[in-house]
């Protein structure tokens, strides 16, 4: 195994597949640690995905220590920490407590910290994460449900989460090549510092990261920072058509991504697609809504995708929030979503487009899914995928940002 990762969220970990997919690699992709034998082939990189991106730190640190030990013990050359292109975390972690332990567990001197997907306009220049042509913290993720961010400055917010100091290699350098890129960090480890921000505007600044970064044992960021690796391994592009998923039944899309994409996703097919709004309010109080939308899903006739939401705008969530505490009103939809994944796969639905990292984990797990295989990209980032086990369907988890406005119609076309 040349590369082995570990993502904090399952839209993540497909997000990072896909890259390496098209990266030449043949990638296994997986839910959490197995804890029983599982066959990955000839896989050139395991991706594990944790859900781990909002939970306690301590259950976050020891989920990816397990991953790294599983990967280690399967040969993996290289491991890449992969967290979100918007650097979702909070004060308390995850991404600086989970890189700290795999840094001390891999004993490497020092570790990258590159989160830019300039593809979907997630770019890092002297330091700072800019979505668009926004700052991190002046664009919508400062109203995320779970991770607002309020800074954009990578090296404070990395500074604020770890225990090591953190340093910067600012674009003029990255722009020199990957020699210079090198002894940049040579320079900040001999200063002390663990861990290296690295500019990247365009996908050429992160070959040339990707480059530099061949002998790392330790490489954390967004996938974009993937992009140069497969080549250090030997391999070339792919130029493979993509896999389409062959999988009959019908199409239904499970939103509990509040992300401004995902809300602008659900406008575009609103008016034309039957759909259920859930009241993520009104589930603290009950009765439990799943049998009746399940029964709505059932009788609906099969000519079009079914889209179920829980997506709200940000004033709307905050009121929520401020009665329910936003901890529990994220689990009452997501375990409201998961109970409605399972009773749709049940139905006949296999062809499911979830939108949101957390709902996807949830999803993921009460299908029980252990892996899954990479099929064709979507849009940057979003590929469809394949059961290996159980009833076949075809899944994809779309990151809350992610996708074009006719994403979720887009999707099931490719499909037809
Ligand atoms: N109307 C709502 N009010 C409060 N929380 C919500 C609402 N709808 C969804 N959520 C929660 O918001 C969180 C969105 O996170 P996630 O699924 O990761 O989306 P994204 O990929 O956009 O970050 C989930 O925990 C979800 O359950
Ligand atoms: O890097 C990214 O932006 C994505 O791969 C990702 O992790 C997104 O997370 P969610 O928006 O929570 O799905």
């Amino acid at each position: 195994m040349c590369i082995g990762a570990i993502a904090d969220d399952y839209t993540g970990a497909t997000d990072l597949a896909v890259t390496l997919v098209k990266g030449g690699m043949r990638v296994a992709q997986l839910f959490g640690v197995p804890e029983s034998p599982i066959d990955i082939g000839a896989a050139d990189a395991v991706v594990i995905a944790l859900k781990s991106r909002t939970i306690a730190p301590p259950d976050a640190v020891a989920q990816s220590l397990a991953a790294l030990d599983w990967l280690r013990a399967r040969g993996a050359h290289q491991v890449m920490f992969k967290y979100c292109s918007t650097f979702d975390s909070t004060e308390r972690g995850n991404i600086g407590p989970v890189a700290d332990a795999l840094l001390e567990a891999l004993q490497a001197p020092l570790a990258l910290v590159c989160p830019a997907f300039p593809v979907n306009r997630r770019t890092v220049y002297m330091g700072h994460l800019f979505v668009g042509e926004q700052l991190l913290s002046e664009s919508p993720m400062r109203d995320h449900p779970l991770t607002p961010m309020r800074d954009s400055n990578l090296v404070s917010l990395m500074a604020a989460q770890s225990r090591h100091t953190v340093g910067l290699v600012p674009h003029p350098v990255v722009a020199r090549g990957a020699d210079e890129v090198r002894s940049a960090i040579g320079k900040l480890q001999t200063d002390g510092r663990r861990y290296a921000v690295l500019d990247a505007i365009d996908d050429h600044d992160l070959r040339t990261i990707g480059q530099a970064a061949a002998d790392h044992a330790l490489i954390t960021g967004g996938s974009g920072i993937a992009l140069g690796l497969p080549a250090n391994f030997g391999f070339t592009a792919s130029d493979a058509p993509p896999v389409r998923p062959e999988v009959q039944g019908r199409s239904v899309v499970l939103a509990g991504s509040c992300s401004t994409a995902t809300r602008a996703q659900i406008d575009h097919v609103r008016d034309i697609w039957p759909n259920w709004k859930i009241d993520a309010e009104a589930l603290a109080e009950g009765p439990d809504p799943c049998a009746d939308i399940l029964a709505w899903a059932r009788e609906t006739p099969a000519g079009s995708p079914l889209l179920i939401h829980a997506s709200d705008d940000p004033a709307t969530v905050a009121r929520v929030q401020a009665r329910l505490g936003a901890d529990r009103a994220g689990a009452l939809v997501e375990q409201t979503m998961a109970r409605l994944a399972t009773g749709l796969r049940a139905a006949g639905f296999s062809r499911m487009v979830v939108a949101g990292g957390e709902t996807s984990g949830a999803v993921v797990g009460a299908l029980d899914l252990p892996a899954l295989e990479i099929c064709g990209e979507i849009d940057p980032g979003v590929p469809w995928t394949r059961t290996l086990s159980g009833p076949p369907m075809a899944l994809a988890l779309k990151s809350g940002n992610f996708g074009g406005v006719d994403f979720f119609d887009k999707a099931f076309k490719v499909l037809a």
